[in-house]
């Protein structure tokens, strides 16, 4: 199977290539009866569609998701859900000239080797992030179903380069704030931080070259017991979907990596009672022991790559010719991935909780 992942009973299947017709998703597993609110669904799906502002490509795609089964007057059937992307923006001679030149840091060379020369190279075809608009068609709906059954979920970008945002506080983040982060493009908890990430961004452009950073995302809401040990627990999914988008190179939950340098003493989680209810008074674990919710918040971090497609000239092959050659590339790239990858992180997380939830 490529491009889907089963679940449990979700299944998520997107299709489509960057410069081809269309772009989409067929989601399988959903429960009958719920109501979505299609505009809050647009309003998640414009996050990540490209912008003018100086950040992101200058392709211009509107994202309108054009659903074709699974939903009658705005209520879900719970049959399979098919939402359908068109492509409007192509601009396919960007990538003619240099089509077997193997772009450094982009999936042109492997791609090309996995599908026996066949691949799709205009735009990177079907490993190009615009496959992430279906992925975040589906993440809107599992956001909204997670809300339903009183969880809230939410991501921000925690650094580009050295601009770096407030961290969530992982024992106390709630509903209120991952809302009003989300709500923000750049989302950030500290907003006096926009524009030195902005300038940051620009700069790298103006170099030609481009910059990755770190995203945060964190649930609330989720009781504790659930998950499974071993292969199939929260953080099995949740990073199987999450390296679906792409440009993730790194996921860590709760202290992650830094859990390497700490003593027992200090990286346990005391658990407490407060209000009646079992909760930690840190949350190293990230939300997650053995592969199941403590009920603490659910906290991980995602490093992102910076674009590989930068206009700066680089030395490459040609894959066909068996060649050494000097590429520059042309074309929309997004100078920073990571402001239109947040909703893309929680659109695969969501989902990912949502298969154990429903
Ligand atoms: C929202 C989003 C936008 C992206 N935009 C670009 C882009 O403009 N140019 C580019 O070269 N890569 C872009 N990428 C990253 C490439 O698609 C990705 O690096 C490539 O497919 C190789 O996959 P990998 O980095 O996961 O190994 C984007 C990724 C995402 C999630
Ligand atoms: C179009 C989108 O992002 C694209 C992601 C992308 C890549 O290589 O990943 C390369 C660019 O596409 P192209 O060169 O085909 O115009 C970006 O614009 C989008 O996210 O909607």
């Amino acid at each position: 199977m490529s491009s889907a992942f089963k679940f449990g009973e979700l299944s998520v299947s997107i299709f489509g290539e960057s410069h081809g017709k269309a772009i989409g998703v067929v989601i399988d597993g959903l429960p009958g009866g719920i109501g979505i609110d299609f505009d809050a669904v647009l309003d998640f799906m414009a996050r990540r569609a490209p912008k003018k502002d100086g950040t992101s490509t200058m392709r211009s795609e509107k994202d309108f998701p054009n659903v074709v089964s699974g939903m009658v007057d705005g209520v879900l059937t719970g049959t399979p859900l098919c939402a359908v992307i068109q492509n409007t923006d192509q601009h396919s001679a960007d990538y003619k000239s240099v089509s077997h030149l193997a772009r450094p840091g982009h999936a042109d060379y492997t791609g090309y080797v996995r599908y026996n020369g066949s691949n799709d190279l205009r735009g990177g075809g079907h490993f190009s992030g615009r496959i992430t608009a279906p992925l975040v068609f589906a993440g809107a709906i599992a956001s909204q179903i997670l809300e339903s059954k009183g969880i809230t979920t939410g991501a921000h970008i925690l650094s580009i380069m050295d601009a770096g945002d407030e961290r969530f506080d992982p024992v106390n983040v709630n509903a209120e704030q991952l809302k009003q982060v989300r709500s923000r493009y750049l989302p950030l908890i500290n907003t006096d931080v926009e524009q030195q990430m902005r300038d940051v961004i620009a700069d790298a452009a103006a170099k030609l070259d481009s910059v990755g950073g770190i995203i945060e995302y964190a649930a609330v809401g989720l009781p504790a017991g659930i998950g499974s040990p071993m292969f199939d627990g929260i953080e099995n999914r949740i990073s199987q979907a999450v390296f679906g988008v792409p440009a993730v190179k790194g996921i860590e939950f709760g202290a992650g990596f830094d859990v390497a340098n700490m003593y027992g003493s200090n990286n346990n989680d005391e658990f407490c009672i407060e209000n009646g209810e079992i909760r930690t008074r840190t949350n190293n674990h990230g939300g997650i022991l053995g592969g199941i919710t403590s009920g603490m918040p659910i906290v991980f971090h995602v490093a992102m790559k910076p674009t590989p497609s930068i206009a700066r000239l680089q030395k490459t092959v040609d894959y066909t010719t068996m060649t050494e050659e000097t590429l520059g590339i042309k074309g929309r790239h997004d100078p920073c991935i990571v402001p239109r990858a947040v909703p893309c992180i929680e659109s695969a997380a969501n989902l990912a909780i949502l298969s154990y939830v429903i």
